[in-house]
């Protein structure tokens, strides 16, 4: 880094004094091994040495089209630049899809983004061997470009809702779609707006008269030499919204268009040229291609995360304001507990969330490989782990986002902050592939039909069989952990006690269930945090980590559990037996100074750690977070930017503020 050689702010080089680990090793960690490492650092080099990809003006001055053009050009060019890169095509590509690399380059969304995260494993997950062969190398060769078209203007989550229909006409051997109401119109989908030409599309299967449910069927939408939607094609973009800008998220709707039988993508249920229809072995496999991105969005809203801690952290040790001894210089304002407060649980939080998504990721692999094979064992704890994971790294990442750009104060409003973009992206993770509440009441069935019937997998198995663990609950790691599960485990049992007593009033279940679902969610996600705690925990236990480096995450993996125990502390209070004990007053008490003391303890540390994630200024991409602390010039140069700032009077003054300031109202 340049920087580095020329400047560096005083407070940024003091705290980088006297590191007491090795920052590498972290590094290394979160890559997954030294060479992973180095390869990261090589494709980085690569794609962002390119003087083609980086930004003339800053993206929020282009309007809504022209940031859509310019980040297609260069989403383009990146594909280009996959085939000679050092690193392969297969992890440049999983690089450039995500928070990380793909997000320095590609600031406001990738229009290709839904082509490699779901049209790509929609066919690899849905399609037979032989419509694998007839599109996949087509879709990796660019020849075409895919998105996935499952949401309509009237219904996302509720999918066997769908209005889209895909009537099977046994004469011509073709699939009949048809839109048929303004709701049924497919909203949403990224890179229809304008990009893809290709969709799978989720419809409403009807074959001799009876509707066999919603399945993917591949459909082009728009000639592959013109662009121009086919006959039959309804198709635009559906506008501005929070972020994500150029992902072109578009509208598709189906006049009578038909399309040849081999367009069902047939790996799990087909229809036979008479159009019998033949089931799959589970009606939820049509429903993978989310799992896989569930999962992969937990990795990506953790690297989202630790960029805004490391704005946040970087900006907190250069910033100086106020009094906190009398007389003295203003201090940096990291040095408030406030600020440690506010900062230092997210910084932790990336380490949590990291470790518990390693986990889904692998459980995700052993799953996916055993229903290769027919084995489906695996798959509800699949569903419950990704939804539980999803759900809960989305939502407390928002949060933790969004009180990174509070504690910088008013520069953390800027647009060059970059904290808009991060927030919009991680906030769009709520709602995305699952709207948070319905995926928490999907996680809350999972747990409930699994107390209730006393089996389940591994990531419930706490639930069966009587309550392990010490009774009294003491401050070890351990005993705090206990806590945790005895909350979870409580708090199904609330929720389950609550669907009897409506049941005993005579509701029906779908109406118990609706009454409950504030205990049902409050236990799906006491659910979540054990895991992720559990996985912090437990991660630490194995390992060659070197004894700083165990000692200071060690330090964040106490600190952040204790402050997800204070901020819940309220769920303690549903757990009956804890009031009795008065656990809730002595424990607290202990575990509160506990939380101080780690706070403190953390903070000289902090710049460090999120040196040791390593992200280079360019994915940063804010003046507030930099290497080198130059923060005051930085933020100028940005505003030198402003196309108010080319001329020293506007044109508008002369058109509108002199006649205004002449006119003597
Ligand atoms: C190349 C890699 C790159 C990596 C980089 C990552 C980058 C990431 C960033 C990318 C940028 C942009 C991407 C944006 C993508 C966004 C795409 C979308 O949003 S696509 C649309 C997503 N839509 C949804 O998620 C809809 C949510 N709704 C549902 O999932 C379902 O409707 C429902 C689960 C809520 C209910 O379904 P329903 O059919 O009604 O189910 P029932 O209630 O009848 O039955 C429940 C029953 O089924 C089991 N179940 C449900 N789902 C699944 C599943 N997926 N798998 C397995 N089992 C499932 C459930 O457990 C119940 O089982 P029981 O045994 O009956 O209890
Ligand atoms: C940035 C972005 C990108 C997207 N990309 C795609 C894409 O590529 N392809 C695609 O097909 N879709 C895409 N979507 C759509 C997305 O998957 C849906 O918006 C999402 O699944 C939520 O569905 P909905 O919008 O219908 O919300 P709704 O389901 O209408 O939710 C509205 C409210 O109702 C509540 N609610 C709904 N059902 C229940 C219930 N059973 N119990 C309790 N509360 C309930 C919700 O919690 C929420 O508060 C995208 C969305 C966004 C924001």
């Amino acid at each position: 880094m340049s920087q580095k050689e020329t400047y560096e702010n005083p407070d940024l080089k003091k705290e980088r004094q006297n590191c007491p680990f090795n920052k590498e090793e972290i590094t290394n960690l979160l890559d997954g091994g030294k060479e992973k490492t180095a390869e990261r650092k090589q494709l980085e080099n690569y794609i962002l040495s390119d003087e083609q990809l980086k930004d003339a003006v800053p993206m929020e001055y282009l309007s809504h089209a022209d940031k859509y053009a310019e980040e297609l050009r260069k989403a383009c060019l990146l594909m280009h630049k996959l085939e000679n890169s050092p690193a392969g095509q297969v992890p440049t590509l999983r690089a450039l899809m995500g928070a990380g690399l793909g997000s320095a380059v590609l600031k406001e969304g990738n229009p290709l983004a839904l082509h490699y995260v779901m049209f790509i494993p929609a066919l690899m997950g849905q399609g037979t061997i032989d419509q694998q062969a007839k599109w996949l190398a087509k879709a990796y060769n660019l020849n075409i470009i895919g998105t996935y078209a499952q949401t309509e203007l009237g219904h996302g989550t509720f999918l066997r809702g769908l209005e889209t229909t895909a009537t099977y006409d046994p004469n011509t051997q073709e699939f009949v779609l048809e839109s048929p109401s303004l709701t049924a119109y497919k909203w949403w989908p990224g890179s229809l707006g304008k990009t893809a030409n290709y969709a799978v599309v989720m419809a409403q299967l009807y074959t001799k008269g009876k509707c066999e449910g919603t399945h993917p069927f591949m459909v082009q939408l728009r000639d592959e030499e013109t662009h121009e939607p086919l006959p039959g094609i309804v198709i635009g973009e559906i506008g501005p919204k929070l972020g994500m800008n150029t992902n072109d998220n578009g509208y598709l709707g189906f006049e009578k268009f038909r399309i040849p039988r081999d367009q069902l993508l047939m790996k799990h249920s087909q229809v036979l040229e008479d159009g019998t229809y033949v089931k799959p072995t589970n009606s939820k496999l049509s429903y993978a291609t989310m799992v896989f991105v569930r999962v992969v969005v937990c990795q990506d809203v953790t690297t989202n995360l630790r960029k805004a801690v490391t704005i946040a952290t970087r900006y907190s040790c250069v910033r100086r304001q106020s009094e906190l001894k009398p007389g003295d210089r203003e201090p940096q304002v990291m040095d408030y507990q406030a600020q440690q407060n506010k900062l230092l649980p997210p910084l932790a939080a990336t380490f949590a969330f990291q470790l518990a998504s390693d986990h889904l990721w692998n459980l995700y692999n052993t799953a996916n490989n055993n229903i290769e094979q027919g084995d489906l064992e695996l798959l509800p704890d699949l569903h419950g782990l990704s939804c539980a994971l999803k759900a809960l790294c989305s939502s407390e990442g928002a949060n933790f986002v969004e009180v990174c750009r509070q504690s910088c104060g008013g520069h953390g409003y800027m647009a060059c902050s970059n904290f808009p973009r991060i927030y919009g992206q991680v906030t769009a993770a709520e709602t995305y592939e699952g709207e948070n509440t319905v995926l928490w009441l999907q996680v809350a069935r999972y747990l409930v039909k699994t107390r209730k019937e006393q089996t389940g997998g591994l990531s419930v198995k706490y639930l069966i069989g009587e309550e392990k663990g010490p009774k009294t609950v003491d401050t070890t790691l351990e005993g705090i952990v206990h806590l945790y599960r005895r909350t979870a485990v409580g708090l199904v049992d609330v929720a389950i006690a609550e669907l009897e007593k409506s049941g005993r009033k005579g509701e029906a279940p779908h109406d118990a269930w609706n009454h409950a679902a504030v205990y049902l969610i409050k236990a799906a996600q006491a659910h979540a945090r054990l895991f992720v705690v559990e996985s912090f925990v437990n991660s630490l236990k194995v390992g060659n980590l070197s004894a700083p480096v165990r000692t200071v995450l060690s330090q964040l993996c106490e600190l952040f559990i204790i402050y997800w125990l204070l901020e819940r502390s309220g769920e303690l209070f549903f757990v009956r037996q804890f009031i009795k004990k008065r656990l809730v007053t002595v424990e607290f008490q202990v575990r509160t100074l506990l939380y101080v003391k780690l706070l403190a303890a953390i903070r000289p540390q902090a710049v460090n750690l999120v040196d040791s994630f390593d992200l280079r200024d360019e994915i940063l991409a804010s003046p507030l977070g930099c290497w080198d602390g130059n923060v005051y010039q930085r933020l100028f140069d940005e505003a030198a930017k402003s196309p108010l700032n080319q001329s020293s009077v506007h044109e508008s003054f002369h058109k509108y503020l002199k006649p205004l300031l002449k006119s003597n109202l």
